[in-house]
């Protein structure tokens, strides 16, 4: 390979602080070192996890960093030792990663890494989530790519970097959602679709979609959302709708909004399980009755929706290659980087799931 062991100078949208525009800028990234790996990012998407970290509420945010998490890439160089992967791999990098020296990985406090590739004319530029994927190159820990299926699509399977899995191992992972049973999915974005998706090959009987963006209800019913409810549309609090409509209470719950989302919600009968997935500003809590854990419900969390990412995301492309798994379904929009803040505007404006950019011209 040409460019091995040379610094490479390309194109990423850096955010210099919380709720600016991206700047398209020429950052330098640097060769992989020991046990790290270079990678051309073909394509990306964005999750709302960029958006919540971007906006300066994730206390973990540092600036100016390059955002980005979900992508899919080829492999152009590694460093030293790396075994796993080689040149010309087809791979999707996966979030939880760590390189195990620097200050951020021995604190034990955070899973962002320390330890930067980026700099632009010297001065270093934060790495996010391990993964940094707003830019042409970036450089990862080898243990943070999947080795995938050459064949696969990469402007389709970069989605398998976040959310489709999230929401898919939420279901069956995390979970463990059993045939028959009754669901209600708080936040019909790409993670609670991938919710809907997994609740409706789990057997589920009844998938109830709660959401205020009305354009999201035609598309959940392709992912088995079987009925909708519109906060707006009523006074009463959301749990007592989902109470009245079901006799009691859902047997399972998933909150997929995040900040300011439906957190509290646990009214439901005593054997019933709310998942956690979106995330929240710090300062932002949940809390319940105890005598709503004594008398048998559970609360619980997923990151990832509890899939090992190396082992599990090349078995997932795999499944989708059977068309056992969606996700051309998810993506709404295709842009370039270079049109990446329009991309964070559609986001906001209701009716995108996943924006995917191509990354190179
Ligand atoms: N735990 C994890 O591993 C993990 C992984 C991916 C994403 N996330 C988080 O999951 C959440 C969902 O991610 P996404 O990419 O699907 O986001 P998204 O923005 O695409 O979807 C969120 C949905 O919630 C809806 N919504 C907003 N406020 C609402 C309210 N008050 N009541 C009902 N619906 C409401 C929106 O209309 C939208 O459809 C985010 O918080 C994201 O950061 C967590
Ligand atoms: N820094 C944030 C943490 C946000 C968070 O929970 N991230 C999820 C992945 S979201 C993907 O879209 C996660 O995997 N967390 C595990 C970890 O951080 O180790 C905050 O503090 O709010
Ligand atoms: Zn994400
Ligand atoms: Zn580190």
């Amino acid at each position: 390979m040409a460019t091995a062991g040379e610094v490479i100078t390309c194109k990423a949208a850096v955010a210099y602080e919380p709720n600016k525009p991206l700047v398209i800028e020429d950052v330098q990234v640097a060769p992989p070192q020991a046990g790290e790996v270079r990678v051309k990012i073909l394509f990306t998407a964005l999750c709302h996890t960029d958006a919540y970290t971007w906006s300066g509420k994730d206390p973990e945010g540092l600036f100016p960093c390059i955002l980005g998490h979900e992508a899919a890439g080829i492999v152009e160089s590694v460093g030293e030792g790396v075994t796993e992967v080689q040149p010309g791999d087809h791979v999707i990098p996966c979030y939880q990663a760590e390189c195990k020296e620097c200050k951020f990985c021995k604190s034990g406090k955070t899973n962002l890494c320390g330890k930067s590739r980026f700099s632009i004319n010297g001065k270093p530029i934060y790495h996010f989530m391990g993964t940094s994927t707003f830019s042409q190159y970036t450089v990862v820990h080898d243990v943070s790519v999947a080795k995938v299926d050459p064949q696969a699509p990469l402007d389709k399977v970069c989605l398998l970097g976040c959310g489709v899995p999230t929401g898919l191992g939420a279901v069956w992972n995390t979970a463990k959602v059993e045939p028959g049973a009754i669901v209600a999915i708080f936040g019909l974005g790409t993670v609670g679709l991938a919710v809907a998706e997994g609740a409706k090959s789990a057997g589920a009987s009844r998938i109830i979609g709660v959401d205020i963006d009305n354009k999201k209800f035609d598309i959940a019913k392709n992912f088995g959302v079987t009925e909708f409810v519109n906060p707006k549309d009523y006074d009463k609090p959301i749990q007592q709708v989902l109470v009245d409509l079901t006799d009691g209470g859902v047997d399972y719950s998933f909150e997929c909004i995040g900040n300011e989302g439906c957190f509290g919600m646990l009214n439901f009968q005593g054997w019933g399980t709310s998942v956690i997935i979106g995330v929240a500003a710090s300062g932002q809590e949940i809390s319940t009755r105890p005598f709503q854990l004594v008398t048998g419900r559970v609360w619980k969390g997923t990151a990832f929706g509890g899939f090992k990412s190396r082992s599990q995301v090349p078995w997932l492309v795999d499944k989708y290659m059977k068309k056992e798994i969606k996700i051309d379904e998810y993506t709404t929009h295709n842009l370039t980087l270079g049109e990446i803040n329009k991309a964070f505007d559609l986001m906001h404006e209701g009716g995108c799931l996943r924006c995917v950019l191509k990354m190179h011209e």
